[in-house]
């Protein structure tokens, strides 16, 4: 808690623990936009043609942006105004805010899971909490700012249907059955706060998230790029649009004909950024494999079956190290 970027970024130059190796650093920092990122409409009535649509940016990108979508847009505004008003309130609310479930369902942490073992930190601030069952989880949701509940409720509620929505275009797309698989729902508000030297440093490094998919509030700030042949190019905010990626877990139970796509979050001098990652996850125990409708003999099953507890041990331990994770997950030697 001690560690909040937000609490001690205005008073000091960019400490050591946050300036990373040359060979981790961002680069150039104004990259492309990728103006090729499909923009999906999902108001199109042709279902076929979505699966299409959908099926081929999660392999071609892992990464897609959704217009049409239902969400109201007056409901996303309002949350990213609570998601920036929490991150604005003090080191001493936050703890408070964060600390009413004794199991830690909602907590607040800087930079990764691995803060106390890590080489070096991200310049981030995130705070995390369960969305399903809403009537359980909210009661340990942050009270201030005073609005939070009353709207991140109708928010995760819409954005959840939303999630479910597109999971069911994939699993048909894959000619598989995913929705008895997505059982966490879990809301991360991410706060990247002005930085007084985005060259040396990240808000996230390079990762692929951990989940089914991730739906993404990215506001207007721009700060996230993707991993694409071999070079970075930056995602464009669109209004009122979600950011849809991929995950490891369907890279995995597609053998891998679905992309987890790395991405990153760069850090900006002029405006704070914040951004919420809706993740929707397999359950605990839910086994994570190579479908067995996608594995014969000329497709052999790229990756080792696990329980997703246990892929994401595996997934912690190698955060931003992509190389190490496939080693650890694949079945080749
Ligand atoms: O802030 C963003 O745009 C992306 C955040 C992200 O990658 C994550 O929450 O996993
Ligand atoms: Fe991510």
């Amino acid at each position: 808690m001690e560690h909040l970027v937000s609490s001690w970024c205005n008073d000091r130059s960019l400490p050591e623990s946050y300036i990373l190796p040359p060979e981790k650093r961002p680069g150039k920092l104004t990259v492309p936009l990728a103006n090729n990122i499909p923009v999906i409409d999902l108001g199109g009535h042709d279902q076929t043609d979505l699966i299409q649509q959908i099926l081929e940016a999660s392999q071609e990108f892992g990464f897609f942006q959704v217009i049409n979508h239902g969400v109201p847009s007056n409901l996303m505004d309002e949350a990213m105004s609570v998601f920036k008003e929490f991150h604005a309130l003090s080191a001493k609310d936050k703890a408070i805010e964060t600390s009413k479930d004794p199991n830690k369902s909602c907590f607040i942490y800087t930079s990764s899971h691995n803060y106390a073992t890590e080489k070096f930190h991200f310049w981030r601030d995130g705070l995390v909490h369960h969305c399903n069952p809403l009537e359980k989880c909210i009661q340990f949701w942050p009270e201030k700012p005073p609005r939070y509940r009353e709207v991140v409720g109708p928010y995760t509620a819409e954005v959840s249907n939303l999630a479910f929505r597109i999971l069911e275009f994939i699993s048909q797309g894959l000619g598989i059955s995913l929705g008895g698989l997505g059982a966490n729902q879990t809301l991360l508000v991410n706060h990247y706060p002005l930085c007084p030297d985005p060259s040396l440093t990240l808000g996230l490094g390079k990762h692929i998230d951990p989940v089914f998919i991730n739906i993404l509030l990215q506001s207007d700030v721009y700060g996230l790029q993707v991993f694409k042949d071999e070079e970075w190019v930056g995602v464009e905010p669109i209004p009122n649009a979600f950011v849809v990626n991929t995950g490891y877990p369907l890279q995995i139970i597609s053998n891998g004909k679905l992309k987890g796509a790395e991405h990153r979050v760069v850090t900006n001098s002029n405006v704070a950024r914040t951004s919420a990652s809706y993740f929707l996850s397999p359950s605990n125990e839910t086994l994570i494999e190579p479908a067995k409708s996608l594995v014969d003999a000329s497709h052999p099953a790229l990756y080792k079956s696990l329980p997703y507890k246990d892929f994401l041990i595996k997934y912690i331990a190698a955060f931003t190290d992509s190389k190490a994770l496939e080693e650890a997950l694949s079945t080749a030697v």
